[in-house]
């Protein structure tokens, strides 16, 4: 039923849309002009969407309205994070992700000149972003608010109207969604579908402009698939299992506290959580105690109690992760209660490469460790897995830092820290290979969902310059071409006209002189360097030595 009405409301969008194309100016330029216009800019969201409102309000104010109690929101209705920590690590990153968008939106969204070569020096050369059009995107439900507002913000600032697909495994969030996005922004161009795997499928049988998907990789080869019979372009933010190198030579006390909070900080479910550290066997015991101080100082003796741990989503992937102990040996914790989700923070010592936990992204508390000898080790045995999303290395030597740099490849690398990366909006982020494709955050999510087009604006005269493209082709015309396309000038304004009246003078005198010449000669005939001409006929060294 619902996928019937959504059906009916899509159609009715896409006539708007197109209605409006048929007005001659582009469904995107509309949309790009209300949104970017001054007045609606600092609405781009609203203010109380911006500090987290929907959560503070919704879950802690009004629970009753969802039929959930505080407890159930906390676990793994609204998600499996607690309310502070839904604030700390999702709405938190929002909100700075909004700002920024309003403050660098006409920086981003303005043409942008690029370098020019010599033929192209007279004319205007420059990027123009714009809308690619309707993006759908389709959220994961571990951090629901993050993976699938995020890019909508993104989208909305690139100027793209945007159907969000929040996941249906975190059923309320997605309710809460659908219920107050309306609220902020508008439905029309920014409507919520709810529903599961065949409301997605349904989706993907319709044609947009970019799909951003965020979750695993099989789902990721379908949505690909789906899109290249449109040949809609993709972005995709998968996960993988995110290797974590301790090296003899750190602070293991500091290295295993950061690697614990990135590990256990919602439960393990995390894309770029480390899911297993590396380490030489010397330094195991001392890992092993070190996580489990850290784990005691984050949630107490009895994490199960502790407001701050989280909950696994559902009783699936609680099965999925438990059935991963089994070939391993536990070291701290283990301890679990499927009725409540729980899975105690947990360490597996002198874990081999075949064991389960090792075969596919854990998304869970469990830490394993494995024994390397080195570093020269830690980096073949990473190479020879998937290019992981993150990639994590613990050391006080610069040297072991940049030798995991140069030699692997990773969507993002830390050094001596976990996650904070995600929470850099310079930094571009996304996968690579099998960890994902495209990425996004601050600027990158604008690019990512625009198309940069190239423009060159020429004017009609000095049409003298152009003979050299225009057949007759010769070698002697070639020649300049090939001067005047392979240099490439940055000058400031007035050097580019000083340049531009120059060549135009030496252009012409030349291309005079040479066609006198070619009268008096065979059309094949040696061929010159235009340096040659240029210094024998105008002896303009200087020129030359400039270019
Ligand atoms: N790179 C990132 O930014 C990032 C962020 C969060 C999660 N992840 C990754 O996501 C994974 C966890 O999420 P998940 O995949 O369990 O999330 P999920 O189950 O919520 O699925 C994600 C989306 O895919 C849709 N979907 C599921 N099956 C589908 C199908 N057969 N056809 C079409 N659509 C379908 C769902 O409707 C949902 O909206 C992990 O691998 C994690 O590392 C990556
Ligand atoms: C600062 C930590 C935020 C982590 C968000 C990760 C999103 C992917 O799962």
């Amino acid at each position: 039923k619902q996928l019937v009405s959504y059906e009916q409301q899509l159609i009715k969008y896409f006539q708007k849309m197109r209605s409006i194309k048929d007005n001659s100016k582009s469904k995107s330029r509309i949309v790009l002009n209300i949104l970017r216009s001054s007045q609606r800019k600092g609405l781009l969201f609203d203010y109380n969407l911006k500090t987290g409102f929907i959560l503070n309000y919704t879950v802690k104010k009004d629970p009753q309205k969802y039929n959930i109690s505080h407890e159930q929101a906390q676990r793994y209705s609204l998600h499996p994070q607690s309310v502070v920590g839904t604030q700390l690590y999702e709405t938190l990153g929002l909100e700075g992700e909004i700002g920024l968008a309003i403050k660098k939106l006409k920086e981003w969204a303005a043409p942008r000149p690029v370098e020019k070569n010599l033929m192209t020096i007279s004319d205007t050369v420059y990027i123009k972003p714009e809308p690619l059009g309707v993006v759908l995107i389709i959220g994961a439900w571990n951090y629901p608010w993050a993976v699938t507002i995020q890019p909508l913000i993104g989208a909305i600032a690139a100027g793209n109207a945007a159907v969000v697909k929040p996941s249906e495994v975190c059923v309320h969030t997605a309710k809460v969604m659908e219920d107050l996005l309306p609220l902020y922004i508008d439905k029309e161009l920014y409507p919520v579908v709810t529903g599961g795997v065949s409301e997605t499928q349904e989706l993907l049988r319709q044609r947009f402009d970019h799909i951003f998907y965020t979750g695993n990789s099989v789902v990721g080869k379908l949505i690909m698939e789906a899109a290249a019979k449109h040949l809609t372009p993709v972005t995709l933010e998968l996960g993988g299992k995110s290797p974590c190198y301790i090296d003899r030579n750190c602070d293991i006390s500091i290295a295993c506290r950061r690697v614990a909070w990135g590990k256990y900080t919602n439960c393990g479910q995390t894309c770029i959580a480390p899911d297993y550290i590396l380490c030489d066997p010397s330094i195991q015991d001392r890992v092993i105690e070190e996580v489990k101080k850290a784990i005691k100082e984050f949630y107490t003796d009895n994490p199960k109690t502790c407001p701050d741990y989280g909950r696994i989503i559902n009783q699936r992937h609680f099965k999925r992760i438990i059935n991963m102990l089994e070939d391993s040996t536990i070291a701290v914790g283990g301890d679990n209660d499927e009725s409540d989700c729980y899975i105690a923070p947990t360490v597996l010592r002198d874990v081999k490469p075949e064991a389960k936990v090792m075969q596919e992204e854990i998304f869970g508390p469990l830490l394993p460790i494995l024994s390397v000898s080195g570093l020269d080790e830690a980096i073949k045995f990473i190479n020879k897995g998937e290019k992981p999303l993150a990639l994590y290395v613990f050391s006080s030597d610069n040297k072991v830092i940049t030798r995991m740099a140069d030699d692997t490849s990773s969507g993002g690398l830390l050094a001596n820290d976990c996650l904070v990366h995600f929470s850099v909006n310079s930094l571009p982020f996304g996968g690579v290979g099998n960890s994902g494709m495209g990425c996004y955050h601050g600027k990158y999510s604008f690019d990512q969902l625009s198309h940069l087009r190239g423009c060159l604006i020429k004017q009609l005269n000095m049409e003298g310059v152009n003979s050299m493209r225009y057949p007759p082709h010769t070698p002697k015309k070639l020649g300049w071409a090939r001067f005047f396309i392979l240099q490439n000038v940055d000058l400031g304004w007035v050097g580019r006209m000083v340049l531009l009246a120059v060549l135009a003078v030496v252009a012409a005198v030349v291309l005079k002189v040479s066609r006198r010449r070619e009268k008096h000669s065979p059309r094949d005939g040696n061929h010159q360097r235009p340096q040659d001409i240029l210094s024998r006929h105008l002896c303009h060294d200087t020129i030359l030595l400039q270019f």
